[in-house]
């Protein structure tokens, strides 16, 4: 597939194939196309040429609000920041997609408390994201991807806001429970030591995509 923004095309070639429960790491340089990759194979941005199958659906033929439903009910997404919202608490949060989908407040708290103690983010469950700290508040944005077992989860330098260490005990964290419930992840990162815990690794070079390689397992 690739992509192009007006003329000038940001993904030139892209070739990726995800089986589930699998998680793969795109690094490269700023600017080489990882997050437009990341958002095209998400459904935010409609490829310019070739297609984007999820199971045996092509996005390219479904409509916007397919496309939404799609978004929420199938995947998550974790960003540089959390993006959490200020105005909920941390397991309304992580609630979120479980509400999003119709589910009963009481039902989809529960099933975010459960979440939230494998991060080990129970007892701050009442706050707001202005009172934990930036390592905790990744961990909320985990557990709202993962909330609602997604197929497949879409992260993009999720961890890129956090100091190396911190960095590396929430990502194992979150590679660790999308592994046990079998959600697939596609990871954008800088960082070559948070690649190396992916099952595949590419690498994205000016709009290319090569895969550099695969752990056996
Ligand atoms: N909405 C847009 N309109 C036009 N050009 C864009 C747009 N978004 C990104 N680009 C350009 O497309 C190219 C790829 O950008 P992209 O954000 O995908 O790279 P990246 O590898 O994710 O970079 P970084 O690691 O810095 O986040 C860059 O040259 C960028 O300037």
């Amino acid at each position: 597939m690739d992509l192009r923004y007006g003329s000038s095309l940001a993904v030139k070639e892209a070739d990726i194939a995800l089986r589930r429960g699998e998680i793969a790491a795109i690094t490269g340089p700023s600017g080489s196309g990882k997050s437009s990759l990341l958002y095209c194979l998400a459904g935010v941005l409609p490829v310019s040429g070739g297609e984007v199958l999820f199971e045996r659906t092509n996005l390219g033929d479904l409509s916007d609000e397919e496309l939404s439903l799609l978004r929420r009910d199938r995947f998550g997404f974790v960003f540089q920041y959390g993006e959490l919202l200020p105005e909920l608490t941390v397991e309304e949060n992580a609630a979120l997609p479980l509400r999003l989908a119709g589910q009963r407040k009481a039902q989809a708290l529960a099933t975010a408390g459960e979440v939230l103690g494998r991060l080990g983010l129970r007892e701050l469950r009442k706050r707001r994201p202005s009172q934990v700290s930036g390592g905790q508040s990744q961990r909320v944005a985990v557990a709202r991807a993962l909330v609602h077992r997604p197929a497949v989860v879409f992260a993009d330098e999720p961890t890129g806001s956090l100091d190396s260490v911190g960095a590396q005990v929430v990502l194992a964290e979150f590679l660790a429970l999308a592994r046990s419930q079998g959600t697939a992840v596609v990871l954008v990162t800088h960082d070559t030591n948070v690649a190396a815990q992916a099952d595949t690794r590419y690498t994205m070079i000016d709009g290319v995509l090569t895969l550099q390689g695969r752990s056996v397992s």
